[in-house]
C-alpha cells in the first residue's frame, strides 16, 4: 500500500483483503474534557507485520493503543481486533480476545514485589488456573530464555535488573501466553544504543521466528529503519500518512520531513543503509556480540548494573 496523506476521513476500508488486516481502527475520536487527542483516526495494520507509530510527544500514540487494547474507553468509532469489534465486548468475550496478544508497557509495569519469572507466572495462572506449578516454573523459564535472559534472571526482583533487562522481563511476560499480536510502548526507550540495536533485532527474530504481528509506538529512527515494515504518523488528531520510509519521504508533510530528513533521521538512514550492504555472517555476529554486552544478559550473569552508556 502507497502512503498517502489522509486527507479524507476515511482510510480505504479494502486496504487489505478481508482477514489480513489484524487491527482496524475506523473513526476513531478520544478526548480528555475539552482537549481533543484523536479526531477521525482511521487505521489498519496487516497480519504479520511490525508498523511503527510515530508522532510528536503529546499526539495520541499511547491513547490509540490504550483504546486498542480496551483501556481507554473512546469518544466513539470502531476497533476491531482479528475480526473481531472490541467496543461495547461483554467481559468475558473481551478477556477472550486480549488472552491473544501481549503488551509490553512503557516502564516494563512489572509487579515489583514478584520475581521475573513469577511476573510471567501472572497471566499464565489468570487464564490457565488449573497448570500445575512445575509447568508454570517451565513455561516461566521458556519465555525468560525466549526474551534473551540468562536463566538466573528468573529469581531476580524487578529491582535488581537494569532497564534492559526490564524491557526482557516484560516481553517475557507478554510472550506468556504465545501471542498473536504484540503491543509495545516505546521499547528501546532509555535504553544505550547496543542494547537498543539488540532489543531492534529480539523483536524482529521473534516476529519472524512466531508470524507475529507487532504495533510499536517509538520515536526510535534507528528501530525504524531497523525493523518496521510501515509507519504511521500521527499529527493532527489523526493517521496522517503511512508507508514505508521511502514512500513517507516522498510526501510534502512539514513533520515527516524534519522527523526522517533532520540530522538525526538522516544518520539512522545512513547506518541502515551501511547495514543493507554488510555480509549476513558479519550481521549476525555483530547481533551476537551486541546481545551479549547488552543490559540483558551481563547485569543477569553478574548483577551488577550495564556500564552506561548515552541513551539514544
Ligand atoms: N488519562 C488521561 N487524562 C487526561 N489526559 C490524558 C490522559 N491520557 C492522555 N492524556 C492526554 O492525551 C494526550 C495524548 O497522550 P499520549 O500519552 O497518548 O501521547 P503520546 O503521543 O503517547 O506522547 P509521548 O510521545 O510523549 O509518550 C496528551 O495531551 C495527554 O496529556
Amino acid at each position: 500500500m502507497s502512503a498517502a496523506l489522509a486527507e479524507k476521513p476515511h482510510e480505504d476500508p479494502d486496504a487489505f483483503k478481508k482477514g489480513e488486516a489484524v487491527i482496524i481502527v475506523r473513526d476513531l475520536k478520544n478526548g480528555f474534557g475539552e482537549q481533543m487527542v484523536h479526531d477521525g483516526l482511521d487505521l489498519q495494520v496487516k497480519k504479520g507485520e511490525i508498523l511503527g507509530v510515530v508522532g510528536g510527544s503529546g499526539t495520541g500514540k499511547s491513547v490509540l493503543m490504550r483504546s486498542i487494547i480496551g483501556l481507554q474507553q473512546p469518544l466513539s468509532g470502531e476497533v476491531e481486533v482479528f475480526g473481531e469489534p472490541m467496543i461495547g465486548r461483554e467481559e468475558h468475550e473481551a478477556r477472550e480476545i486480549r488472552k491473544r496478544w501481549g503488551v509490553l508497557f512503557q516502564g516494563g509495569a512489572l509487579f515489583s514485589t514478584l520475581t521475573v519469572a513469577e511476573n510471567v507466572e501472572v497471566p499464565l495462572r489468570e487464564y490457565y488456573p488449573s497448570l500445575d506449578e512445575a509447568l508454570l516454573d517451565q513455561i516461566a523459564n521458556y519465555k525468560v530464555a525466549m526474551s534473551g535472559l540468562a536463566p538466573e534472571a528468573g529469581a531476580k526482583f524487578p529491582s535488581e535488573l537494569s532497564g534492559g533487562m526490564r524491557k526482557r522481563a516484560g516481553l517475557a511476560r507478554s510472550l506468556a501466553l504465545d501471542p498473536e499480536l504484540l503491543f509495545l510502548d516505546e521499547p528501546t526507550a532509555g535504553l544505550d544504543p547496543i542494547g537498543a540495536a539488540a532489543f531492534d533485532d529480539l523483536i524482529k527474530g521473534l516476529k519472524e521466528t512466531l508470524g507475529l504481528t507487532v504495533f510499536l509506538i517509538t520515536h526510535d529512527l534507528d528501530t525504524l529503519h531497523a525493523i518496521c515494515d510501515r509507519i504511521a504518523v500521527l499529527a493532527d488528531k489523526k493517521v496522517v500518512a503511512i508507508g514505508t520510509i521511502p514512500e513517507l519521504l516522498a510526501l510534502d508533510h512539514p513533520w515527516i520531513q524534519e522527523y526522517f530528513n533532520g540530522p538525526r533521521g538522516r544518520a539512522a538512514n545512513e547506518t541502515s543503509e551501511r547495514h543493507a550492504h554488510d555480509d549476513p555472517a558479519e550481521n549476525q555476529k555483530r547481533r551476537d556480540a551486541a546481545l551479549n554486552s547488552a543490559g540483558g544478559d551481563t547485569v543477569a550473569q553478574n548483577g551488577t548494573e550495564n556500564p552506561g552508556g548515552e541513551d539514544r
